[in-house]
């Protein structure tokens, strides 16, 4: 398996000067300038291996654009080493533009002025890819994309949503094996996002693309990234699945079981709590009662509760059951939990 990004020990420190209040605290900074060291990214080591879809979150200003301008070989980076699709990204930043995609959600590659199509057949010639290979590219990406409807309306008139599916096929007509995107679904409707993010996930079947994503929308890391590099404050928190950290904070689970309509007159029977809810005797270890409305009983349920068929099994022998399903805890509240309360720096938990 090729390895498309290695990076080790890879930091960069921004040197500010900073601006003493006041004129002629403004004449001295300019005199003597007082200058403080902002360390951005602080000895990340990774490896991705081409195929592979990866998330990179971080609360504002954690590192990740930074991070992503010295995989782009844009910054050179202070300390560590770095190969990106085995190139130098300084030293062989030619080469690797042709290796690698790009797509900012806030900005756009595409010139405002012109028709999408023109566009386009510029960054032809900007990345010289042959006429034939292009347009073989061009046809594929637009269908994949329905670019019909707006490849000749010049940018600036196209919708947001629209624009984005531009500048994915800007990106992607040099057939990069690597794509970078910075927020890639900012801004869109739900529609728009849901179809941004099947394209992704239809490139990387296809071409084996390896992507890069760093965003602050949790869905896109549960739709389309196995693997999740957390950051903060420049340092790697997390590097693993979703579905493990998921696992190890995501705090409560939610067992619904909708009962037989017959047993609803059983619960009403039972005495109830402060809440107004149902005081169910015998409860198993952290288990809770979280809501009751009509048949339809929610359980909270925390780690050292028994494992979830036990506890199917455990309501099950009470009443009658119509349905079971689990509410796994939203991705976006556990990530929320985590940087509130420091939780992976409190378990000294820098992992691999
Ligand atoms: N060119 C620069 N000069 C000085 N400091 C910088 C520069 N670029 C970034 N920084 C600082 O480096 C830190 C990391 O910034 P970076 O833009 O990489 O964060 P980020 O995770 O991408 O944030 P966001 O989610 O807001 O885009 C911040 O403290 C930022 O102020």
């Amino acid at each position: 398996m090729t390895t498309m990004i290695e990076a080790e020990g890879l930091s960069k420190a921004f040197r500010i000067a900073k601006r003493r209040p006041g004129l002629l605290g403004g004449i001295r900074s300019i005199v003597d300038p007082e200058v403080r060291t902002v360390a951005a990214v602080q000895d990340l080591t990774l490896q991705v291996q081409q195929g592979e879809m990866i998330g990179l979150v971080g609360p504002n200003g954690a590192g990740k654009s930074t991070t992503i301008k010295m995989l782009t070989g844009i910054l050179m980076p202070s300390a560590g080493r770095l190969r990106v699709a085995g190139l130098l990204p300084i030293r062989q930043r030619r080469e690797l533009a042709g290796c690698i995609g790009v797509v900012f959600g806030q900005r756009t590659q595409l010139w405002w002025d012109l028709p999408l199509r023109d566009s386009l057949q510029l960054l032809r010639h900007l990345y010289r890819v042959p006429e034939q290979r292009h347009q073989q590219n061009l046809n594929h990406l637009r269908k994949m994309l329905d670019l019909d409807e707006f490849i000749d309306t010049p940018v600036r008139q196209l919708s947001l949503g629209q624009r984005m599916r531009g500048d994915l096929v800007a990106a992607l007509l040099h057939e990069p094996a690597l794509l970078y995107l910075d927020e890639p679904t900012i801004g869109l409707d739900v529609v728009a996002k849901a179809r941004i993010r099947e394209f992704l996930l239809s490139l990387n079947a296809e071409r084996g693309t390896t992507v890069l994503i760093t965003t602050h929308d949790m869905d896109d890391i549960e739709t389309l990234c196995p693997r999740m590099l957390i950051v903060d404050h420049g340092r790697k928190l997390y590097d693993g699945t979703v579905d493990a950290i998921r696992e190890r904070f995501g705090g409560q689970r939610i067992l619904v079981a909708v009962l037989e309509p017959s047993e609803v007159a059983t619960l009403a029977k039972l005495p109830r709590d402060e809440a107004g809810l149902p005081v169910l005797t015998d409860l198993p270890a952290d288990v809770y009662v979280q809501k009751l409305e009509g048949p339809r009983l929610e359980l909270r349920f925390g780690g050292a509760a028994p494992p979830a068929h036990e506890l199917v099994a455990w309501l099950g022998a009470r009443y009658r059951l119509r349905d079971v399903t689990f509410m796994e805890p939203e991705i976006e509240d556990v990530i929320r939990r985590i940087y509130e309360k420091n939780l992976l720096l409190a378990e000294d938990n820098i992992a691999v």
